[in-house]
């Protein structure tokens, strides 16, 4: 899927970011660049505090950056409209997060329909993507459930199903096999590469294994505000 010759679906280019604190700012992204294509998968590492989240923040849209642009399927994000940015991360950007983030008063289908239901009636599409998801994940018996009736793992699976209901371009992943043992944290790294595959999304997740960042095809360090 990985087609290095057509246009890059994202580009990032020389990327800052800096907090306040009492004194100077801390600069933790600093004149950052990314390229990357459909169908490839990338571990960002580094130690904590390197400023990998919010590297994750940015491109998730959710944090703008002081300085630099991030265009991801030719369109620069930040330069839309509130709900113009919110449309465009629900439909291109799916999330997974170490602890799911799951809706506990929703069931495992609707938590996994909760994009769709963001712009409105889920349609019969949808419905009939979210079981195939959920079939793949190996949740099929378990749709009318509560997240609070599964495990760990299973919770993972309904989280990595939701972020590809809408076929996004870019999937971010934060520690997504953070809280889970090693061989369910195996079984989750598969699933999580085979969907993505099957999408042709292209994945970043943030870890601090070197299981899971071996698993990916491009491995990159942020060092003094830059990947490298
Ligand atoms: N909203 C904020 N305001 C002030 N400082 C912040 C804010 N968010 C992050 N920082 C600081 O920026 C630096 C980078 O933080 P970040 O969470 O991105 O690191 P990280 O590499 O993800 O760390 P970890 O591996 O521990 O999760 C840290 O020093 C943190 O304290």
């Amino acid at each position: 899927m990985n087609d290095a010759s057509a246009d890059p679906s994202l580009v990032v280019q020389g990327l800052s970011k800096s907090f306040p604190t009492g004194g100077d700012p801390l600069r933790v992204l600093s004149d950052l660049d990314l390229e990357l294509h459909s169908g490839d998968s990338l571990a960002v590492v580094g130690p904590s505090g390197s400023g990998k989240s919010t590297l994750l923040q940015i491109l998730g849209t959710l944090d703008r950056p002081d300085s630099g642009s991030v265009r991801i399927d030719q369109t620069d994000p930040f330069e839309l409209s509130e709900s113009g940015l919110a449309a465009f991360r629900n439909q291109k950007i799916g999330f997974i997060f170490q602890d799911h983030h799951l809706l506990p008063q929703l069931t495992v289908i609707e938590n996994v329909l909760v994009p769709a239901l963001a712009i409105g009636k889920p349609s019969s599409g949808d419905l009939q993507n979210a079981q195939d998801l959920l079939s793949q994940v190996g949740l099929t018996q378990r749709l009318g459930h509560l997240p609070s009736e599964l495990s760990g793992g299973e919770r993972e699976r309904v989280a990595i199903a939701r972020a590809l209901l809408m076929k996004p371009t870019l999937i971010l992943a934060d520690e997504p096999t953070g809280n889970l043992d090693r061989s369910t944290a195996e079984t989750i790294t598969a699933l999580l590469l085979t969907l993505q595959a099957s999408v042709g999304a292209i994945l970043i997740t943030v870890t601090h294994s070197e299981t899971l960042a071996a698993a990916m095809s491009q491995r990159k360090e942020l060092v003094d505000g830059k990947l490298v």
